[in-house]
């Protein structure tokens, strides 16, 4: 934390230094100039003193064509290489989709916009280039002209006036090239003013506050929602959860169902906490301790969750499964094998796989859909959460994968309170309790049995997936 905060002390300090050094290089060029050049001349200088703003302007117009000639080059050259990187990184999506014609299509279409009027833009920066120079030309012409009546006039010697010359031309351009720095580092002052706003945010769920109470003794998979309202902060007009209320014992097995866009991922995201209702309560334990009075650390490290697309690291399954422990944490063995055993890990013990020691490669790569799946599950259950969350957790998998993998979710589930999204309602009709939720409201809860007797919300999305 500390490290942390003295690098962004130290960004800060260096951001500021840039926009100081920008002004004072604009500054001591202006000053150093004039001082050398009225020391010694004080008459050439005073005719030339007028051709300083003109020399300003001129090496700025200098700095603006070029640069302007480029950028809209940069934001469409930007968007071309944005495509490269994502076919690049999704190699695979691009090749079983046949999109390679499309996207190179796209690539070329950001290419050429990046070449509209380029041929304008440069003969006018080129233009611009050559009348920045012209302007420099005949202030040197004028000061060389000034130089010589002066000398012929006996006011001045030659050192002198070609040293007040000098003094006057780089004072100019010094203070030119630096007023360009100037309108940069002004920029940047104003960019780093949002992303600093950003750093300073305090979040509202801080997860690295050592906040809240850790119980000891709380039956964290009892779960109850008692009319809880909800939107997400960024579309406050649309309210997601609408009163949702339902109360899970510990143990318990449920199965989330309902429409799309019904919010039941949004039920997940509260469980971890990832925000907090506006209105109504998420409760846990026994005691129905309101969660957001809870260590948030403390939490979520008693809810191990599996999603539809699991993060692996580029290290081995070993690794990526000690990823769910504290850095201070160790466990025994014989836990792992465990973990290792309901989660199917067999696979890593056969052909040619090193165990535990295995290297996933890049993303898992080299581990199929569901293998790596069945890591993420190991993952979660290392930590031996009370409660597990299984949102869509077999979705990107064939159905002979899925098998297995519905096979470990539901032993690493065993014992404990889960809460399973699927998109094949087959998977959640074991569960204990079956909630459907749609348009942001608990419609119907109980067992698959009770719910196709009712013939509700859950048994017509029963028919719907059997047709
Ligand atoms: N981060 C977010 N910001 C704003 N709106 C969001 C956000 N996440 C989800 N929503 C909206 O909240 C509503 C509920 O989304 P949620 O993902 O909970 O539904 P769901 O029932 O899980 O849907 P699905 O079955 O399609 O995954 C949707 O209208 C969605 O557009």
């Amino acid at each position: 934390m500390l490290s942390k905060a003295l690098e962004l002390w130290a960004f800060r300090v260096t951001t500021l230094c840039k926009s100081v050094q920008a002004k004072a290089a604009a500054m001591s060029s202006l000053v150093v100039g004039l001082v050398i050049a009225f020391v010694y001349c004080w008459q050439m200088s005073l005719v030339m003193l007028g051709s300083i703003p003109i020399m300003v302007a001129a090496t700025a117009l200098q700095y603006l064509v070029v640069l302007g000639a480029s950028k809209n080059e940069n934001v469409n050259i930007t968007n071309a290489n944005q495509i490269v990187v994502d076919s690049v990184m999704n190699a695979r999506t691009v090749q079983a989709l046949c999109v390679e014609k499309g996207l190179v299509s796209m690539y070329v279409s950001w290419v050429e916009k990046s070449m509209v009027g380029m041929w304008r833009r440069n003969i006018l920066a080129g233009m611009g280039f050559g009348i920045s120079n012209g302007i420099f030309f005949f202030i040197m012409a004028g000061g060389f002209y000034i130089a010589s009546f002066l000398i012929k006039e006996n006011v001045a010697d030659f050192e002198g006036v070609m040293m007040a010359f000098m003094g006057i031309f780089y004072a100019g351009m010094g203070a030119g090239q630096a007023a360009v720095m100037v309108g940069d580092a002004s920029k940047a002052k104003v960019a780093c003013h949002d992303m600093f706003q950003l750093m300073d945010r305090i979040s509202a769920i801080n997860g690295l506050e050592p906040t809240g109470d850790t119980p000891k003794q709380l039956e964290a998979g009892r779960i109850e929602f008692r009319d809880v309202k909800f939107f997400y902060p960024f579309r406050p007009e649309v309210l997601v959860l609408k009163g949702t209320s339902f109360s899970i014992a510990a143990g318990q097995s449920v199965g989330l169902v309902g429409p799309s866009g019904g919010g039941k991922s949004t039920v997940m995201s509260l469980i971890q906490r990832f925000y907090d209702p506006q209105e109504g309560q998420v409760l846990i334990g026994a005691d129905r301790v309101p969660l957001n009075t809870v260590n948030i650390r403390w939490w979520r490290r008693q809810v191990g969750f599996v999603g539809q697309e699991p993060i692996l690291f580029n290290t081995t399954v070993r690794a990526n499964i000690m990823y769910g422990l504290d850095d201070d944490e160790t466990v025994s063995d014989e836990h792992l094998c465990q973990c290792e055993r309901i989660s199917n890990l067999a696979f890593l013990h056969k052909g040619g796989n090193k165990g535990l020691e295995t290297e996933v490669g890049p993303r898992g790569s080299r581990l199929s859909g569901g293998q790596k799946q069945r890591v993420a599950i190991c993952r979660a259950l290392i930590r031996n959460p009370p409660v597990m969350l299984l949102d869509e957790a077999t979705s990107a998998l064939d159905t002979q994968s899925e098998a297995i993998v519905q096979k470990a979710l539901e032993a690493a589930s065993e014992g404990r309170t889960s809460f399973a999204i699927a998109h094949r309602l087959s998977t959640i009709q074991g569960c204990d309790v079956i909630l459907v939720n749609a348009d942001g409201r608990v419609v119907e809860m109980g067992s698959h049995a009770e719910l196709m007797a009712s013939k509700g919300v859950y048994y017509k999305l029963q028919i719907q997936a059997q047709k």
